[in-house]
């Protein structure tokens, strides 16, 4: 999994035959050259069909790397492996044009590890008429969810996700908006940093009133679902537009914090005012400030990590697509039309066998 926050590739090696499924893992973070490369690609640009497929090799060649490492790490080989779940790069996400756009060369990755590639795995959705995202709500449910208690998932990766486990109801979801990928931005474009640590930079300004108020006008926090996000929403040209150019870098970075907890608020209060219990995974989990700023924000509901239900906040969408592989595999459905608004259950993904 490489997603859409651009730190870098996480592995997962899974065994969903056994209890804890999480056998082995591994990160590698992308270096600034890679990053600026595919952020080029989030927008048009020259011979961006020719750059594409050139990132797509060498990417394609850090995954072999990741999984071959995680091998040796874990003194399993190849023909042990049932397949590899490989998400790809996401460098374009336009339901609304039917395509998402993640970046992988599965033919070269089945050939650098010998192993069966299983990736595109939101395109079959969107041709049925769903949005493509999110597609870890269904691997939720079949982890996190409990016989008599309503869960929330959200993860908080560039964009933030929630999954909502009600007992005896459909289960549900969307992306609630920003999750770092604004941050993120900010801080590197001010401090020449990747992201804010923990939001201590965050926490060293203040929350400006009326930016918050001009962030939570954006009409994606209030649309109704299905509905899915990205770069191409919510990016640093979009927030220039709704600066005066005179604010402080550490308030804005506070009033950006404050706009991604307000969002995920929003989401909540909107769609699931009666869940009981919210869990929180994805890098943004790590990020202290937040958390604190989450609780007073939303103090009725319990907020923890996925941790307490067994899989650490670093690693569950990289098991997301494990599973959501091995559905594949086995000819069953990925997507929760509920969630994705695609007009039926379907396989999801293609196929490059070892
Ligand atoms: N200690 C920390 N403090 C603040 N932010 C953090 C910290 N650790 C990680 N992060 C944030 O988490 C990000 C990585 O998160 P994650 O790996 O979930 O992203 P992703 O895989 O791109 O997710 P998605 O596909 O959901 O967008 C980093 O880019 C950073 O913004
Ligand atoms: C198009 C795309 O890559 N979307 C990502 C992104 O990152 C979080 C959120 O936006 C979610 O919709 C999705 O990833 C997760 C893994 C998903 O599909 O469930």
């Amino acid at each position: 999994m490489s997603g859409t926050s651009l730190d870098g590739i996480d592995a997962a090696l899974t065994d969903f035959s056994r209890s804890p499924m999480l056998i082995g893992t591994a990160f590698t973070a992308f270096d600034n050259t890679r990053r600026a490369d595919l952020l080029a690609l989030n927008a048009p640009g020259e011979n961006e069909l020719h750059r594409a497929a050139v990132l797509a090799n060498q990417l394609t060649c850090s995954y072999a790397e990741i999984v071959n490492q995680l091998l040796t790490q874990t003194e399993i080989v190849p023909s042990q492996i049932l397949g590899i779940g490989c998400h790809g790069q996401t460098v374009r996400h336009c339901p609304q044009d039917g395509y998402s756009i993640q970046l992988v060369n599965s033919s070269l990755l089945a050939e650098l590890t010998g192993i069966t590639v299983i990736s595109d795995f939101r395109n079959r959705d969107i041709a049925a008429g769903g949005q493509g995202a999110p597609l870890v709500p269904a691997f939720h449910q079949a982890v996190f969810s409990h016989p008599h208690t309503h869960r929330l998932i959200i993860n908080i990766g560039g964009i933030a996700n929630i999954t909502s486990l009600p007992p005896k109801s459909d289960v549900t979801g969307f992306d609630c908006g920003p999750g770092n990928m604004l941050m993120d931005a900010w801080c590197h474009q001010h401090t020449g940093v990747a992201y804010d640590h923990n939001g201590n930079w965050a926490k060293s300004g203040n929350i400006i009133p009326h930016l918050l108020e001009k962030l939570l006008t954006s009409p994606y926090i209030t649309q109704t679902p299905p509905k899915s996000t990205g770069r191409e929403l919510f990016h640093l040209d979009w927030l220039a537009t709704l600066l005066s150019g005179s604010e402080r870098p550490e308030d804005v970075q506070a009033t950006l914090l404050s706009f991604t907890v307000e969002a995920m608020k929003h989401a909540i209060m909107t769609w699931y005012p009666c869940a009981e219990e919210l869990y929180l995974c994805g890098g943004g989990a790590h990020n202290t400030a937040l958390i604190m700023m989450l609780r007073e924000t939303i103090p009725h509901h319990k907020i923890e990590l996925t941790d307490a239900l067994g899989i650490p906040i670093d690693w569950v969408e990289a098991c997301a697509f494990a599973w959501l592989a091995q559905r594949t595999i086995e000819g069953l459905p990925g997507n929760l039309p509920a969630v994705t608004g695609a007009s039926g259950a379907r396989i999801l993904g293609t196929i490059h066998h070892a």
